[in-house]
């Protein structure tokens, strides 16, 4: 028999810590900790079972962000990624997050020759091992999918034992023409997804769009009306549209909904599509908490989620706005 155990330490409004809706001082923490431990022997040698400790998610944790170079080499791509999600996970990372296209490089012509079953294809496969193996939950970026005959720019979501708890379809397709400058067409070749996806982790709950989604305010405040803490958003803007807008948008997104929002690029290569990198968590006041240069590295960032409420309560938006002339609501 195998007991899983889960402990979510937190801390209450006046810094003290609690565990199980018990309010605890440090000492009684401590006293506490002896306590579960007995109580873990006892349970060991009474009833002969092994036990897992497993890591939760309380109002506070550590997010790592991995901003990667990628290649041709889709295998390379994916190895890449493992290896730093266990570096991530050296570093005290709960949950990692890779870019969009983190396996294959960015353009309507590779969408084809890269794209997979979800989730039964190499580097979704590749990404439930890294997060059973690390015991961490893994936003894993996007990749190419193909299903039903379409392909769509999709994100999965893998928990520490492996299985594949949510995926998000990339809903508003990057198409745009900046003469001179920039023209991408994701729809030549992609098929829009058609839903929110949300999730918890612990007491937190995330919302999901993919680079473009970002642009669309209407999606984050559904994420936001559905009581989301933090959106995550792998991405890739390029050399004209990333210093333009990166950081904007995602101040804008955070600002608006009183979120966390996370955004998650690519490492800037030196040719093809060229990813502007600086990868970015800006917090629900709509402040830039951690920012990336534009080479391979691990953003760290440490996510206190009560400041949600804190924001929430102190500048009330959300029960001030005149649904009563506009709306935006939330269509199923
Ligand atoms: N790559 C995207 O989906 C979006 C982008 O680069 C932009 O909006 O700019």
């Amino acid at each position: 028999m195998t007991i899983v155990v889960i402990l979510i330490p937190t801390v209450g409004k006046n810094g003290k810590y609690k565990v199980n809706h018990v309010n605890v001082n440090l000492l009684n923490d401590f006293v506490l900790t002896l306590f579960n431990i007995l109580l873990l022997k006892i349970l060991i040698n009474v009833f002969k079972c092994s036990v897992t400790i497993q890591t939760m998610i309380g109002n506070r944790f550590r997010i790592a962000l991995l901003q990667l170079n990628v290649g041709a080499d889709r295998s390379k791509n994916v190895e890449n990624a493992v290896s730093y999600i266990n570096k991530a996970k050296s570093g005290g990372a709960q949950i990692v997050a890779l870019s969009e296209c983190f396996n294959s490089p960015y353009g309507t012509k590779f969408f084809n020759d890269y794209a997979e079953n979800v989730p039964d294809g190499p580097s979704c496969q590749a990404l439930s091992k890294a997060a059973k193996a690390t015991n961490l939950y893994i936003i894993g970026g996007t990749i190419p999918e193909r299903a039903d005959g379409k392909l769509y720019n999709t994100c999965t979501i893998w928990n520490p034992q492996g299985q594949m708890i949510a995926k998000y379809r990339k809903m508003h397709l990057f198409d745009i023409d900046i003469p001179g400058r920039i023209t991408f067409k994701e729809s030549d070749s992609l098929s829009a997804g058609n839903e929110l996806v949300m999730f918890n982790i612990g007491t937190v709950k995330f919302g999901i769009g993919i680079c473009y989604d970002m642009r669309f305010e209407e999606l984050a405040k559904l994420y936001r009306q559905q009581q989301c803490q933090v959106l995550v958003y792998p991405g890739a803007f390029n050399m004209t549209t990333g210093p333009m807008h990166w950081e904007l948008l995602q101040r804008s997104r955070a600002n608006d909904n009183q979120v966390f929002v996370c955004a998650i690029s690519p490492a800037r290569a030196d040719r093809g599509y060229i990813a502007w990198g600086h990868s970015q968590v800006t917090d629900p006041w709509g402040k830039v908490l951690a920012k990336a240069g534009h080479e391979e590295e691990i953003l760290y960032s440490d996510i206190n989620v009560s400041e949600c409420d804190d924001a929430r309560q102190q500048i009330p938006i959300f029960a001030q706005r005149r649904v009563d002339i506009y709306n935006t609501v939330l269509n199923k």
